[in-house]
């Protein structure tokens, strides 16, 4: 959806928006009755579907539709696969994603293969991906970053966020934090290769960034206020990234270093957790101020080392040097980086 000058033409937005306490049952005022959804496919996981799913399913039910649930044990193309033929067959005309962003992504990419909307009700605000166009769907060590739209609507139950492990809610937060040095690689590929670069896309990400570090010292486990600061920004950074049609404004150097850890192995650490430290490496490799990115990931509760990941010193020097077979075509503060300068980096920044 960009045009020829690498510029986004579409802007393709969630229609409605709800974050709040005991929320569930405002999904059927998200689907708009005069919208005329009839069959409803509702996409979720083992453990979500006792915290969210089968709620969803009742209120939705309550409100005249049909439905049906397919519950996704494992991310990868066989459960989009398995979804995109159920909903087929039951020609649903909506997707309900229920859950964290395995059953998030899938329902987004089915929804896309099938041509129906779908609506994201996160039980996790592990990523910003639960309420961005964008889907990564694991493929064995690879993961694959796929196109898809924006939610319909986003209803994120604060209640339910807080009940989640914070670990989740502490990643979400370090995609969030990541968000400045991917728009600070983005101005550097404007700058070295005449990159297309959004202003609005940038200073959203940007802002998005800064609002939730201003807020860190009051995102604590079990305390909902929390979420809800947590739940804004990733809806904010999902909009910076329909803005800009591209992951660009919160996916830099930092996010390649995540997907070259996830293809040592992708189990270890949470998405967020890998970005947050990669945020620490490249805004050092800037030459700007890693040590309040650190400070920002510590107060909030992120890891901040190789260790905390469960990554060896070898490993992350590795994965940064390999950030070079990622998306060789996005620029950023890491193209080229050798492994001496690696190995520096990971050392003046205590990351290993
Ligand atoms: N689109 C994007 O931009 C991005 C997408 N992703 C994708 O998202 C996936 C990872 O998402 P993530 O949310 O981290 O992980 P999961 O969806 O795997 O959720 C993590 C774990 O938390 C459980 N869980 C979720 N919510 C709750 C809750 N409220 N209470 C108790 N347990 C809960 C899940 O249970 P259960 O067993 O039910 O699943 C699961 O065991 C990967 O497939 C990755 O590829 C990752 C980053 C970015
Ligand atoms: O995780 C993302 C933004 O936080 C999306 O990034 P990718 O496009 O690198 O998958
Ligand atoms: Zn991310």
């Amino acid at each position: 959806m960009t045009d020829r000058f690498g510029k986004s033409k579409w802007i393709n937005l969630p229609r409605n928006v709800v974050v709040g306490h005991d929320v569930l049952e405002e999904v059927p005022d998200v689907l708009e009755t005069r919208l005329g959804f009839e069959r409803a496919l509702v996409v979720t996981s083992p453990t979500t579907r006792n915290v969210a799913g089968d709620e969803v399913t009742a209120h939705v039910e309550d409100a005249g539709l049909v439905v049906e649930t397919v519950v996704v044990e494992k991310a990868g193309f066989e459960a989009v696969e398995r979804t995109t033929s159920v909903a087929r067959e039951f020609e649903a005309d909506v997707l309900l994603g229920v859950g964290g962003g395995v059953p998030i992504d899938t329902a987004k990419v089915s929804a896309d293969e099938v041509g129906a909307p779908y609506v994201s009700v996160p039980t996790a605000a592990s990523h910003d991906g639960i309420t961005s166009s964008r889907a990564s769907i694991p493929d064995g060590n690879r993961r694959h970053s796929v196109e898809a739209s924006a939610p319909l609507g986003v209803v994120a139950d604060t209640a339910v966020l807080a009940d989640a492990p914070f670990r989740l809610t502490a990643s979400g937060c370090a995609d969030i934090i990541s968000n400045y040095t991917a728009v600070l690689d983005w101005r550097l590929a404007r700058r070295l290769q005449n990159a297309y670069y959004s202003r609005y896309g940038g200073a959203l990400s940007e802002m998005t960034a800064e609002i939730l570090v201003e807020n860190a010292d009051s995102i604590r486990p079990g305390f909902e206020e929390s979420t809800w600061v947590v739940v804004k920004a990733l809806v904010s950074s999902g909009v910076a990234m329909s803005i800009a049609g591209s992951s660009r404004p919160a996916s830099g150097g930092e996010h390649k270093f995540s997907h070259a850890l996830d293809r040592i192995d992708g189990d270890r650490a949470l998405h967020g957790e890998q970005c947050g430290v990669g945020s620490v490496v490249t805004m050092y490799l800037h030459g700007g101020d890693w040590r309040s990115i650190r400070d920002a990931l510590e107060t909030i509760g992120a890891p901040t080392t190789a260790d905390e990941l469960g990554f060896s010193r070898d490993e992350v020097v590795d994965a940064l040097v390999r950030t070079e077979e990622i998306r060789p075509e996005r620029y950023t503060v890491l193209t080229g980086i050798t492994r001496d300068a690696a190995e520096n980096a990971v050392e003046e920044t205590g990351v290993v």
